[in-house]
């Protein structure tokens, strides 16, 4: 019998990205393609999927994707005007929530889910600076269903800007400096893409009332 490892296996453990001034760690495969399309499915199937109405520049707009927000008794998230209504975990996402606790080492109270319906579904440029997600926020990006170029633009200095494919069952990880000095994006695509479920897990410090 066999013990040698397979060379040509994904790593399993999160390797760090060389991108300064931000502390960014990726896993290419964190959950196998097959339960990749159970997860989706489940995930699609259970979210209560919300349209948001943000407000820009005096105008309100539909968001270009769905949202649904989820977390522990608590707390609240607010942004762009909008405060997100919280609902309760369910079986799924308490146990996506605790795989990617084991693998990053750290604790999430709450999990926003992206549902990106096609190629016209998108986020803008933003960073996760938020004054609920502290000084240096970790959050913990799960990614199933199709592939989305993840951007990123350096907000002070002349730097390349950074595109990250986040794959079906990769797992990304943003901590350090790097909602300070860098913004990112999934921008539309001019190719067809099937749909994309991202599941952003963070800790907010929870807030009275
Ligand atoms: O879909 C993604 O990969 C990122 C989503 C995001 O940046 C956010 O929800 O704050
Ligand atoms: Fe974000």
């Amino acid at each position: 019998m066999s013990v040698t490892p397979d060379l040509f296996e994904a790593p399993r453990q999160l390797e760090p990205l060389a991108v300064p001034d931000a502390d960014l760690r990726f896993m290419h495969a964190f959950y196998p393609p097959d339960e990749c399309a159970a997860l989706f499915a489940t995930l699609m199937a259970e979210t209560p999927w919300r349209q948001e109405r943000i407000e820009v520049w005096g105008k309100v707009h539909d968001q270009p994707r769905l949202t649904s927000w989820h977390g522990d008794a608590g707390t609240r998230y607010t942004y762009s005007g909008i405060t997100l209504d919280t609902c309760p975990w369910t079986p799924t996402l308490t146990r996506l929530r605790q795989d990617v606790e084991a693998a990053t080492g750290q604790r999430y109270n709450s999990v926003l889910l992206n549902l990106y319906r096609d190629r016209h579904d998108s986020v803008g440029w933003h960073s996760d600076n938020e004054r609920e997600l502290g000084g240096e926020p970790v959050i913990a990006s799960l990614s199933f269903g199709a592939t989305r170029s993840f951007r990123l633009r350096h907000r002070e200095r002349l730097h390349a800007p950074v595109n990250i494919s986040l794959t079906d069952g990769s797992l990304l990880l943003m901590a350090g400096a790097m909602q300070r000095h860098w913004q990112h994006a999934v921008p539309k695509e001019s190719r067809e893409k099937g749909p994309r479920i991202n599941l952003t897990f963070r800790r907010i410090q929870p807030r009275p009332g």
